[in-house]
């Protein structure tokens, strides 16, 4: 009779890379002169990996996590279409517990690594800015569901397609998002209306701004309003990224291109 290892090898079988999530450096260590292609997925490179793959959220849903790492991958030409990939990686607290097989192909692209590593605004702008809307998520706005906007990126053409509705409390000022003080304001401006503008840089440009971009052809799915809407149309009129908290249902999406990149459940971090 075949043992337990023998039946579950064919997991691991012929891979043509191994992805390690968060790996400790003795798990890691397991790996080196294997011979095999190893990538480490983390959000440092605590374990000094020859080939590393930045990860700036910690990404709750495994998916989405897998999907960041072989997109990374992909985009390091560290594996390609028709590869298979064995993913080691952590789902529940304490150490890897988890293999999962994966073959390269489009039907794992959404663009959840372009998202972060190709945008024009600089990836930790994006990072800080997902923290904003995750945290507000949460926490709400005294106690209360909140909804919140903010468009990263190409500020100049977002602010030219937009119009101010109230008075513009960042006019003169020179705040960047990630400085804590900022993140109480932030918070505290999204009680009002319409969308933050963030520079790439991470430059807060305008609070309150009214989006007016062309909305044909932008395809999101139904149920959701004029807020992700023009979230996400406003994504394909600039080279800009939104990043939406709904008030309704309290996840935060992303939205790149005119198309919804990445959703995420702000109670799970
Ligand atoms: N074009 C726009 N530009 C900026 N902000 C907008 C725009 N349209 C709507 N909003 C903001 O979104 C808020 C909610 O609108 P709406 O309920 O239609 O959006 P939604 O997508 O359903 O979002 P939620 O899930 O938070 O309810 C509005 O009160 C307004 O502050
Ligand atoms: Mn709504």
């Amino acid at each position: 009779m075949a043992s337990l290892t023998e039946h579950l090898s064919d997991l691991v079988a012929e891979v043509d890379a191994v992805l390690l999530f968060s790996p400790t450096s003795s798990f890691y260590e397991r790996f080196a002169d294997d011979g095999i292609e190893v990538v480490v997925v983390a959000p440092d490179n605590d374990v000094d990996a020859e080939t590393f793959v930045d990860l700036p959220l910690p990404f709750d849903n495994v998916k989405d996590r897998i999907r960041f790492g072989i997109e990374g991958a992909m985009d390091a030409d560290l594996v390609s279409e028709g590869d298979e990939v064995a993913c080691v990686a952590s789902v529940f607290e304490g150490g890897s517990d988890a293999i999962v097989r994966v073959t390269v192909d489009e039907s794992i692209h959404t663009g959840i690594f372009d998202l972060f590593a190709n945008s024009r605004a600089e990836p930790s702008v994006i990072r800080d800015v997902f923290e904003v809307a995750i945290e507000l998520g949460q926490k709400g706005q005294k106690g209360k569901p909140v909804g919140a906007l903010f468009v990263v990126g190409d500020a100049g053409k977002v602010m030219n397609k937009s119009r101010p509705l109230s008075y513009n409390p960042f006019e003169k000022s020179h705040v960047h998002v990630g400085d804590p003080i900022v993140n109480v304001m932030l918070k505290e401006f999204s009680r009002l209306d319409g969308a933050f503008v963030v520079s790439d840089s991470g430059k807060i440009v305008s609070a309150y701004r009214y989006l007016e971009p062309a909305a044909e052809g932008v395809d999101i799915p139904k149920g959701l309003g004029a807020r992700h809407m023009s979230g996400a149309a406003i994504t394909r009129d600039t080279n800009s990224t939104a990043i939406v908290l709904s008030e309704s249902d309290g996840l935060v999406r992303a939205f790149k291109a005119g198309e919804l990149v990445l959703e995420i459940d702000p109670e799970e971090y």
